[in-house]
This record gives structure tokens, sequence and C-alpha cells, in this order.
């Protein structure tokens, strides 16, 4: 049986589409007020990841409260509880995220994902889509000292390739991981591995992707860069090469993961237990590998 039946055709994973996308700073109902919105997350799973990392790089940390579930989902979904690395929500005492979801639209029947930002004052969901979330928290929320993710002379530039790693990286590891035939799976993984030959290159001739400073593509990059040996590889079986055998992909991923703040954002038992305990289908015995020894330094 597929991971995500609903989300299954002919063998291959098509994401469902994110409920919620209100902006904060345009919609008028929603100013950028620190204190009021709070992020949920898993620090598991790439999507929030890549949201906790621009807050923490646009110096967000006190402007946007965060609670971290548990890495282990059951079938009541995302929970909120004392454990290492996690916690209970303090923001509003849920302990399951579907609380948050039903208080927001009690039709919801979708699938109950991170990451979401949630509105204290108003009591609902304002966005669950991470690509929202990061530009609102540059957009609506970063100071002028700042880091510019999304610089505006690279705009174009910086869509096509994000789109680029979306569609054959971060995402072509879950349609190479969920697949339910074989020539669907080897199709995706094949895929997966000739956009890493293709980014290797690149990274041959530029210290980051988009030139001499990380932008938020380099940050996409690097969320399914830093799992990859410890689950897409075996779990996902995305296993024709490791990133440790790209020279330039894994300075890439060192270089990041060095940078101030980040190796916070990064919980490899998080990633472990998630993937390989809560994708019983894929892993029935869920049982979690000892390895890799080294996924990463600096
Ligand atoms: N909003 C994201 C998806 C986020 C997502 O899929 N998160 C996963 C964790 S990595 C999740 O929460 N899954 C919950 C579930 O499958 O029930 C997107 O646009 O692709």
């Amino acid at each position: 049986m597929a991971q995500f039946p609903d989300e299954s055709k002919d063998g291959a994973f098509e994401r469902q589409e994110d409920a919620f996308r209100r902006i904060v700073g345009k919609d008028e109902d929603l100013p950028a007020i620190p204190g009021r919105y709070h992020l949920y997350v898993s620090l598991a799973c790439p999507w929030a990841h890549r949201t906790l990392i621009v807050r923490s790089l646009l110096g967000l940390k006190d402007a946007i409260g965060i609670s971290i579930a548990d890495p282990v989902r059951d079938e009541r979904g995302w929970a909120f509880h004392e454990g290492a690395g996690h916690g209970p929500d303090e923001a509003e005492g849920f302990r399951f995220l579907m609380e948050a979801y039903r208080a927001s639209d009690p039709t919801f029947d979708g699938r109950v994902t991170v990451p979401v930002l949630w509105d204290r004052l108003e009591k609902r969901i304002v966005n669950n889509s991470e690509d929202d979330i990061c530009r609102m928290f540059q957009d609506s929320f970063a100071g002028p000292e700042a880091p510019n993710l999304f610089p505006a002379q690279l705009a174009a530039e910086q869509e096509a390739l994000s789109r680029y790693l979306y569609e054959n990286v971060n995402n072509g590891v879950y349609e190479a991981g969920f697949a339910t035939r074989q020539d669907v799976y080897e199709m995706a993984a094949r895929q997966v591995f000739a956009a890493l030959d293709e980014l290797e290159k690149r990274l041959q001739g530029s210290k980051y992707l988009l030139g001499e400073v990380p932008v938020e593509s380099d940050w996409r990059l690097f969320c399914t860069l830093v799992r990859f040996d410890a689950v897409y590889h075996g779990h996902f079986k995305c296993n024709l090469r490791r990133i440790l055998d790209y020279p330039a992909l894994s300075r890439h991923l060192n270089d990041l993961h060095g940078l101030p703040g980040i190796a916070e954002t990064v919980n490899l038992d998080h990633i472990k237990r998630h993937y390989y305990v809560t994708h019983d289908d894929i892993n029935p015995t869920r049982i979690v590998p000892v390895g890799p020894a080294v996924v990463f330094a600096g």
C-alpha cells in the first residue's frame, strides 16, 4: 500500500496542496507584530527545517516563538509533549497539531502538516506553506540589518533554481521513497542523481549556488543534503551515491552547517527516528539504523 493512498497515482506520489496561504504584512488584518505569530515545526521535516533556518538567519527568534513536535507520529499526527529535543506547546497548549487545523477550519480533511504559522490573536492558522512562510519572514519581519535571502537582482534565476531544486531534489527523494512501482521508483531515483550531478558541477565553480553569498535556494538544498546520507540513501532507496561521494556538495553542506545558528537547527536523532519509525509501510520493523558514522562535519 502507498504511504499516502490519496496522493498516489499509478505508483507515483503527488503531494497535496497547502490549504492556508494568508500573508502577514500583506493581508490587512495581519500586521507583522512581534510575539503575535507562532511557528509549529518538527525538526525532522525538511520543509519545516527551512522555516526554522530562515527564522534564525533573520534574527527572528524573539519575534516568533516555536513549538517542536515529537518526531515520531502515530495515527493522531504531530504531537506536543515532553521528550528529547521537543516539548509541550507553550503558546496554545495544543497536544496535537490537528487541534490547530480544526480550530482554523472544522471541515479540514487533508494531511495535517508542519510547518504551520499560527496567529495567537485570532487563534487560527495563517499559512502552512514553507515557501510563503520563508518569504514572509524576509519581507514582513526582517530588519534592515538582516541578510537578504531573496536578492531582487537574482529573482528570476532564483525562482527557476528553486523550482528545479523542489522538483528534482527536495520532492524528488520523496517521489523515489514513496513510489510503489519499480519503474516509477527507478525513474525518480535516477532523476535525483542527475540533479545532484548537475549541482555538483555548478558548485565546483561557485561557493554558493548563486554566487559568494548563500540565498534561500542554498538553504532549500541544504535541508535535503543534511538528511541525505542518514535517511534518503537507505530509507528512500536513493543509493547510487552518497553526498559524501560528491566533494563540492559535501563542501557546500559543511560550509552551510558551520554558519552561526545552523547546527542547533539540525537534529539527526529526530530526523532518523521520524523517517524510519513513522513510515512503517516502507520500514515495517521500525528499526532505526545505527549509521552512517559520518554525515557532515563543521
Ligand atoms: N507544506 C509542504 C509539505 C509539508 C509536509 O509534507 N510536511 C510533512 C513532514 S516532512 C508532514 O507534516 N506530514 C504529515 C503527514 O504526512 O501526515 C509542502 O508544500 O510541500
